[in-house]
């Protein structure tokens, strides 16, 4: 595409004199300012403390915000004022205010995404936030040349504030460095608090080969880590970890604050995770917690910290003011939605006030790029909407249930001695995790195909299976994590139990993320999860009552309560959002929302072609019971039955868990050097060809 290649050739992206600016006030995305459904008297405020946070992460490149949605339709510009007014109100108020951001900024939007290298213009954009303490996720390091980029770009650009301990990179001319610093140690700006910082990725393994990622079990032991906490060199008030680890169900997070707790007891830890795409926050101790603020710039997160003693060798600042002392640790959080009404409710501006000239170019320079990509292209037009885990699979609600019925068949190798083999009878494997958002209906742009899917994954496939063995496959990769909880496994008292399972088969890493959660059975699953097709809005559920409720009952007795509780309950009058409970309660939405529906996923769905139902049934039979008993099913078929085969094509991505699945069918010596590169489209592709061949219509309703 010679738009996409041309961008390196003209970017960095001049922006010429403001247009449409009324006072210096630039509204370049005309949905950033509706506020449809939107009302200031639903949002509960922000509570100040002597240190205060504000979080990104998982933005995956959402820099331009949601364009169908008005709860999260600020874009990186609006974040950019809000950011200048609050670091403003900070020092009005004689406190201190730290930006953050958790990492992830790739694969999930076109401005990312449609550039070579993906990131091209985006990091660009994103550089431009002034940000006090970052780190890196697991998307910016699954390419060599994405990790790269990182390291030139956002780790050079920020230095001593990007961080992080585990990640090293293996630069062209093969010498190894730490992709960022280890940690950072200063002083915070009005009431000269001591911070310590670390930065940490969970323990990753998909990483590229320009890459290397240090277990955190293995880094918290290295001598500069221990040298650092033992030797109590640097005054500390507070230690503030900038994680891209989730603050549930993982080990990692708690693996450090432990470490840190061997030599400083009571000292506040506050950590920042991410990864899993969720609103949550986690109590390690009374001094240590830990908050996640979703995903793809809907949410940012906010703490404030109160009760910070200054430690005494440091007698240089002023004595702290009235309302800043307080005897006894204090930590609150909110969940932001990211709109223009929030910001400017939280940072007490006016519309006339709110776009600083700074945040109104970024907003340009967005526009630009989007305009420069074609990323408002149209191919075609939605007619419904289709859910990830909003709605059931299968359903025709369910986004995988087009994908697996009208989208994979369309997949066709582009080398000719397979292509001949289109006929035959073909198995299709893709992990949901691969989908990222929801497809809603009206138009689909070029844009579009990023958000639903923006990875280039090639295809790979096993020519000729065995059915009975190719059956299986799916039910491995799809174990069913939840049984857990059925064995009565609850997370607390079984953590190791769980994470031991998750670390064995490392399965769950095809799923969507917020699925990740399985060993908790997090909280907004029971709120979330309908027994119907659609989307049942039902709303006003006393969220107060469910949280003390999960204290004495069990999980899964909690579910049938709150689904029996939702069906009686009124319908509500607010918009659709994010209704979150975590360990401190259910008042962290700065919004108040109906809840979404929310449904598991398996791992994987299967396409299946070319085979008839008849001739298929009794092999697939065993895929409706847990994966150990489908063997003895199978073995049920006649012996000297001629057994059918199938080509079984899969992600690329997900070769290595096909390889553990065929691992655990005692078949992988006889598999493994079968596996042969199928290409063709990958899901953004296929998608786009299906909307264009079915849906392609000159306007939408
Ligand atoms: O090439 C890829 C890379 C990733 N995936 C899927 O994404 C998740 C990880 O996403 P997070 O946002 O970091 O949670 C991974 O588990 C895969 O499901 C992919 O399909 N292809």
């Amino acid at each position: 595409n010679a738009i996409v290649e041309d961008t390196q050739l003209i970017f960095p992206l001049q922006v010429g004199p403001l247009a449409n600016t009324q006072d210096g006030i630039l509204d370049v995305n005309p949905l950033a300012a509706i506020s449809k459904n939107l009302s200031s008297s639903n949002i509960r405020p922000l509570e100040w403390g002597q240190l205060n946070f504000l979080h990104t992460t998982d933005t995956h490149g959402w820099l331009p915000g949601h364009l169908m949605e008005p709860s999260y339709s600020a874009d990186w510009g609006d974040y950019i004022s809000f950011i200048r007014h609050m670091r403003q109100r900070a020092d009005e108020k004689g406190v201190d205010i730290l930006i953050i951001d958790t990492g992830d900024k790739h694969d999930g939007n076109g401005l990312s995404d449609a550039t070579l290298p993906p990131g091209y213009l985006s990091q660009d954009i994103f550089k431009m936030a002034d940000i006090d303490l970052l780190t890196l996720g697991n998307h910016e390091l699954y390419r060599a040349e994405i990790a790269k980029q990182e390291f030139d770009v956002i780790a050079q650009h920020y230095a001593e504030k990007y961080l992080v301990a585990n990640v090293d990179i293996i630069l062209d001319n093969g010498t190894i460095v730490p992709m960022g610093r280890k940690y950072r140690h200063f002083q915070t700006k009005n009431l000269q608090l001591n911070i310590m910082s670390f930065g940490f990725l969970y323990d990753f393994f998909q990483n590229a080969p320009n890459t290397i990622v240090t277990s955190v079990v293995d880094t918290v032991q290295q001598d500069w880590f221990q040298d650092l906490l033992r030797s109590r060199e640097f005054d500390i008030d507070i230690f503030v970890l900038v994680t891209h680890i989730p603050v549930r169900d993982f080990p990692e997070l708690e693996v450090i604050v432990n470490e840190i707790r061997k030599y400083y007891l009571d000292t506040p830890i506050q950590i920042f995770g991410a990864h899993t795409h969720v609103r949550d926050f986690t109590i390690f101790d009374d001094k240590a917690y830990a908050i996640e603020s979703g995903r793809f710039l809907e949410t940012v997160g906010w703490v404030s910290v109160k009760g910070l003693n200054k430690t005494e060798k440091d007698t240089s600042i002023e004595p702290l003011g009235e309302n800043q002392v307080n005897s006894t640790y204090n930590v609150t959080r909110k969940y932001i939605d990211f709109n223009r009404d929030s910001l400017m409710f939280h940072s007490n501006t006016t519309s006339d006030q709110f776009v600083i000239p700074a945040g109104a170019k970024v907003s340009e320079l967005i526009h630009e790029a989007r305009e420069l990509l074609n990323l408002t292209e149209l191919y075609g037009c939605i007619p419904d909407s289709y859910y990830t885990t909003r709605a059931k699979y299968p359903s025709s609600q369910s986004i995988f249930t087009l994908i697996v019925d009208k989208i994979l068949p369309l997949l066709k190798s582009p080398i000719e001695a397979i292509s001949a083999r289109f006929d035959n009878p073909r198995m299709i494997i893709v992990n949901t995790g691969s989908v990222r958002f929801d497809l809603f209906k009206g138009p689909f742009t070029k844009d579009t195909g990023f958000l639903i899917s923006p990875f280039k994954n090639d295809w790979s496939f096993i020519p000729d299976m065995p059915v009975s063995l190719a059956v299986k496959l799916l039910p491995i990769l799809n174990q069913d994590t939840r049984t857990l909880a059925e064995l009565g496994l609850h997370f607390d008292q079984n953590k190791q139990k769980c994470h031991d399972y998750y670390n064995t088969i490392g399965y769950s890493h095809l799923g969507v993320p917020t699925d990740l959660h399985d060993c908790e059975l997090y909280y907004n699953q029971f709120m979330h999860h309908d027994n119907d097709e659609g989307n049942d809005n039902d709303g006003g559920i006393d969220l107060e009552m469910i949280f003390e409720w999960s204290k004495i009952i069990p999980r899964k007795f909690l579910y049938t309560l709150v689904s029996t509780y939702r069906m009686l309950s009124k319908k509500s009058q607010l918009s659709v959002g994010y209704v979150t409970i975590d360990d401190f309660g259910t008042e962290g939405d700065d919004t108040m929302h109906t809840p979404l529906p929310y449904y598991h996923l398996p791992n994987a769905v299967q396409s299946i072609q070319n085979f008839s139902f008849e001739e298929i049934s009794r092999f697939l039979e065993g895929q409706k019971l847990n994966y150990k008993k489908v063997e003895s099913e199978i073995e049920t078929k006649a012996e000297d039955e001629e057994e059918p085969t199938i080509d079984v094509i899969f992600y690329s991505f997900i070769t290595p868990f096909l390889l553990s699945a065929l691992e655990e069918l005692e078949v992988r010596e006889q598999y493994a050097d079968k596996i042969q590169f199928y290409g063709g489209k990958s899901l953004i592709g296929l998608l786009q060809e299906f909307v264009e061949g079915g849906w392609k219509f000159d306007y939408c309703e």
